[in-house]
């Protein structure tokens, strides 16, 4: 499995994803500049965090304005995985991958530390390697966390099983508790907190490494040959 891992001016958790997918988890991985990846040569798209142009207008606005979108768009109508985390979650709601939007933090305060997390799906390419509302922890970092969406969606979400990560306390206001969600295919997920920071038991918490793994048996499952 090749990962793409994409880099905007302004990530800045994208050396961590790579180093999760290509050292921890052992797949192969590339960073690649988003005016120059061709995501078509890869199995799986990762959309780091980070400050995507300095969060200017609203976090991820500018970044979903860029023509690498499409390809993104394309990947995720292949069936291939799509993971954002943090920025990279912004960046899939404002360009309309995923329903929703996000808001600042309700205490107007950037947070920056572990949550504890409730599985809410573990039938998704990112979650067969959790149980089902098994409780993980995984660090948050952002400003503008609060998950918002219309009562109707949040209904659609709950009822397709798209939330797929909640916070057991919520930290940041968002609607429903969620950390997380996918679309409607399963596919492409959209998270606040950073797997890539919980990869190794030494930064205290290695329960984001499953989510990696998870990726990887899913590609051997449905797209290798000889894996
Ligand atoms: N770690 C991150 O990706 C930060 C995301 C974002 N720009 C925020 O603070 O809300």
């Amino acid at each position: 499995m090749k990962c793409a891992v994409v880099v905007f001016p302004g990530s800045n958790c994208d050396r961590d994803m790579y180093h999760a997918v290509k050292d921890e988890l052992g797949a192969d991985a590339d960073l690649v500049w988003y005016q120059e990846a061709n995501l078509a040569d890869y199995d799986a798209v990762l959309l780091p965090g980070g400050f995507s142009y300095g969060d200017y207008l609203r976090s991820g606005a500018m970044a979903a304005t860029s023509p690498i979108v499409e390809q993104i768009r394309a990947a995720a109508e292949a069936g291939k995985p799509v993971l954002g985390v943090c920025n990279g979650f912004q960046i899939l709601l404002e360009s309309g991958l995923l329903p929703g939007a996000m808001l600042p933090n309700e205490k107007l305060k950037f947070m920056c530390h572990t949550e504890t997390l409730i599985v809410e799906n573990a039938d998704t390419p990112f979650t067969q390697q959790y149980k089902e509302k098994e409780e993980i922890q995984i660090p948050i970092a952002h400003g503008d966390g609060n998950y918002f969406c219309d009562q109707t969606t949040l209904e659609r979400l709950r009822e397709n099983k798209q939330v797929v990560f909640t916070y057991q306390t919520n930290p940041n206001g968002s609607a429903g508790d969620i950390a997380g969600i996918v679309n409607e295919r399963g596919n492409v997920l959209g998270m606040m907190p950073h797997p890539e920071r919980a990869v190794d038991a030494l930064l205290g918490t290695d329960d984001g490494l499953r989510l990696f793994q998870s990726i990887l048996t899913y590609w051997r499952e449905h797209y290798a040959i000889n894996a």
